[in-house]
């Protein structure tokens, strides 16, 4: 079961340089949410950051009822304990094999026997697609079949909140899109909260049940992903179509002058390569788990959870929100509204195995 992640007013710096400031969101339990922005904006800071890496100079981290910025070693150690971490290249150790790889955790981390620990790595690499692999090294493999491992890992201790940085670094389109269709499984399966930082569109705009982006160090927005993919807020929009043509530059903002010169190159019949507004406008319907496989009780919850607060929401995202619901046949009555009103809201008891070696691999910058 998943655990909500509530972060309020958060301001991380270097030094002079402010990386985001007045950060302040919740991400629901056992949901699958997407953050995306332009590079530099701060987004693996910020993965960082919700793990105890990197310490923000304000604000709160609220993980299980522990404020991580002000909890013990101690306390922050056990509150580790309930991450898996996707990192963008797997993060293998070279010389082990991906068996050792997988099973390196609950080595370090459990009193598991030989045995015991044989199932649970089998379990994960079949999990991953990895199964007959074993044997191999990092360095023998692709880098789809690195980050399968690597999710293997990462999943190996059961945990509550997985982080996933950047899916789709090094993937080609195919190979994202299973690992995506392997993350709402994941979720299905095991209730899960999910984040995932990244800049593929394609799967910020179909897999996460929640969108946010990072912008000119501010939080421009976080929510249903109908909020966002309906949004007609200049970075997001220039964001979804990849163009040239909004506030976002090559390094840092624009001025105005820039902005006008590439207006007009456009206007002169200039083409930039992004695709049409048509192909980014409106909201695709979400990727769904394999059939066949348990229903996303994080979906079930967020039906209710976006019931509540539709009033509250722009037009245009209530809009889709109704139009999907419609679309497969429940929402607001339907039996999903209906088996979240019957309980499918507890909390989870945090009573998971132990991380996955997080510093090892991640590298704190401060702790
Ligand atoms: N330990 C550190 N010390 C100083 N500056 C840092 C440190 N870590 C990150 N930064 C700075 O923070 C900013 C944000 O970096 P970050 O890697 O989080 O961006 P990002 O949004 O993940 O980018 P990308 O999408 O390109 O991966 C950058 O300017 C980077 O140089």
């Amino acid at each position: 079961m998943g655990i909500e992640i509530s972060v309020e007013g958060l301001t991380k710096s270097f030094g002079s340089q402010k990386i985001w400031e007045d950060v302040s969101f919740t991400l629901p339990e056992g949901e699958v949410s997407a953050l995306l922005g332009p590079s530099g904006t701060g987004k693996s800071v910020f993965l960082k950051s919700l793990i105890g890496l990197l310490r923000p100079e304000r604000g709160q981290i609220i993980i299980d009822g522990t404020d991580i910025l002000q909890c013990t070693a101690k306390e922050l150690y056990e509150i580790r304990k309930l991450f898996g971490v996707l990192f963008q290249d797997g993060a293998l150790f070279g010389s082990m094999d991906l068996y050792d790889n997988v099973a390196f955790p609950l080595r370090e981390h459990t009193r598991k026997s030989e045995s015991e620990i044989r199932d649970v790595v089998m379990e994960k690499l079949e999990l991953t697609g990895l199964t007959g692999a074993e044997g191999k090294l990092p360095g023998e493999i692709s880098g789809g079949m690195r980050k399968r491992a690597g999710l293997a890992r990462a999943l190996v201790l059961d945990p509550e909140i997985i982080l996933v940085d950047e899916p789709d670094s090094g993937l080609d389109p195919v190979r994202t899109t299973y690992l995506a269709q392997l993350l709402i499984d994941i979720n299905a399966q095991i209730d899960a909260t999910i984040l995932i930082v990244t800049h593929n569109i394609n799967l910020a705009r179909t897999v996460p049940d929640n969108l946010g982006m990072l912008y000119r160090k501010k939080l421009v927005m976080f929510g249903p992903r109908e909020v966002l993919l309906t949004s007609e807020e200049p970075s997001v929009r220039q964001f979804l179509r990849g163009s040239k043509l909004g506030p976002i530059g090559m390094s840092e903002e624009k001025d105005d002058a820039q902005m006008r010169e590439e207006q007009a190159q456009a206007d002169a019949g200039h083409n930039d390569g992004s695709p049409g507004e048509d192909e980014v406008t409106g909201v695709p319907p979400q990727m769904q788990p394999t059939p066949g496989g348990p229903e996303r009780k994080g979906e079930i919850r967020r039906e209710k959870r976006v019931a509540e607060m539709m009033d509250t929401l722009p037009d245009s995202a209530q809009e889709a929100i109704r139009a999907e619901w419609a679309s497969r046949g429940h929402g607001g009555n339907g039996k999903h509204a209906a088996a979240a009103t019957a309980g499918a809201t507890t909390r989870g008891t945090g009573d998971s195995a132990s991380t996955t070696g997080i510093d090892d691999h991640y590298g704190s910058d401060e702790n």
